[in-house]
């Protein structure tokens, strides 16, 4: 439904552009999640804003094409998606509070968006309609309330019931509940969940947190330095990773079997754009790494199942980097 097909996105001066997303590829079916997952400063937000039409002044799509329905939006300018019909996909982010206004009721937030892109509908039956969607208990009564007067959960139910406006076909969700505590939060991916199936929606979660993917994703992409190292069905991913820095990255979720051994972490830290090195950009953190990472392309190795990983030594199944 949703076809990426090698994205870039650049910035700085268009005669020695650099890189934040650097050729990703990424398709997202009906009724399914794919979680993109990597550090901070990894190149998530930029690829979602990208998809979006919506990246800040400074970067620019400089490659690739994105596709939704068969239809080639990759530059089409917001407004235009509306107005083309396309804009048939809605981002929801991290910290509601940034995004409401908060001198206005909710249902008047929610009825704003109604009437841009679904003309036709009462605003105010279908403002309830879309918080019952996002299980908000006595809809008709909150539609007067303001944000502060909602909790955090419940403002981020008021984001996605927003988004939902538009009746997208895909859902991008830039860490939703990175700010709200772990019930809350179950509960809003248990919300998202449940719509993606509903609606036959697709859904791109981005989180750095590989617990949530475990919760919520069918497909994992993992990004580093702005390239997709590696993407696969969750289990499998999770089961054996192929690329070492997945399995680190797998490595420095907390067990508290073995606290008394401390927190993993992954030494280094992630190159910044503009900094990365030719070959593969894991190289200089990489356990596994030898000359031939360090220049040159990077093998893609495909085996069954769908699965990708960018790596010229992978791993094989319950090794480790
Ligand atoms: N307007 C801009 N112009 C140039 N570079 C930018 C701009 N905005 C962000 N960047 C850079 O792009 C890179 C990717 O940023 P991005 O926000 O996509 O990372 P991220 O993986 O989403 O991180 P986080 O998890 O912290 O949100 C970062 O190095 C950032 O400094």
């Amino acid at each position: 439904m949703l076809s990426v097909t090698d994205l870039t996105v650049s910035a700085g001066p268009r005669t020695s552009p650099i890189g934040i997303v650097r050729g990703v590829s990424l398709g997202v079916d009906q009724g399914e999640i794919l979680c993109l997952v990597g550090e901070s400063g990894c190149g998530k937000s930029m690829t979602s804003l990208a998809l979006m039409g919506l990246l800040p002044p400074g970067a620019r799509v400089s490659g690739g094409s994105v596709e939704l329905d068969g239809h080639d939006i990759t530059h089409l300018a917001p407004h235009r998606r509306v107005r083309a019909g396309r804009g048939k996909l809605a981002m929801v982010f991290q910290e509601p509070m940034t995004s409401l206004n908060p001198v206005t009721r909710i249902g008047w937030q929610i009825e704003e968006a109604v009437r841009v892109h679904d003309p036709d509908a009462n605003p105010t039956d279908r403002a309830r309609e879309l918080l019952e969607m996002v299980r908000i208990p006595d809809a008709a009564n909150q539609l007067s309330a303001y944000p502060h007067e909602l909790s955090g959960g419940m403002r981020q139910r008021v984001m996605i019931a927003i988004a939902l406006a538009c009746r997208p076909r895909v859902l991008i969700a830039d860490e939703p509940t990175t700010a709200l505590d772990v019930t809350i939060q179950r509960q809003v991916l248990g919300i998202i969940r449940e719509l993606c199936d509903d609606l036959d929606m697709g859904v791109i979660f981005i989180t750095h947190d590989l617990g949530v993917v475990a919760q919520i994703a069918d497909r994992v992409a993992v990004m580093y330095a702005g390239r997709l190292v590696e993407t696969g069905a969750v289990a499998p991913l999770f089961r054996a990773p192929l690329h070492p820095y997945t399995e680190r990255l797998m490595a420095c979720l907390p067990d508290p079997a073995a606290r008394s051994k401390g927190f993993a972490t992954i030494p280094g830290s992630a190159p910044r754009p503009g900094e990365i090195p030719d070959g593969c950009a894991f190289a200089p953190r990489c356990p596994r790494a030898q000359d031939v990472c360090r220049g040159g392309e990077v093998p893609v190795v495909r085996p069954e199942g769908g699965r990708r990983a960018l790596c010229h030594f992978p791993l094989a199944e319950g090794e480790t980097a």
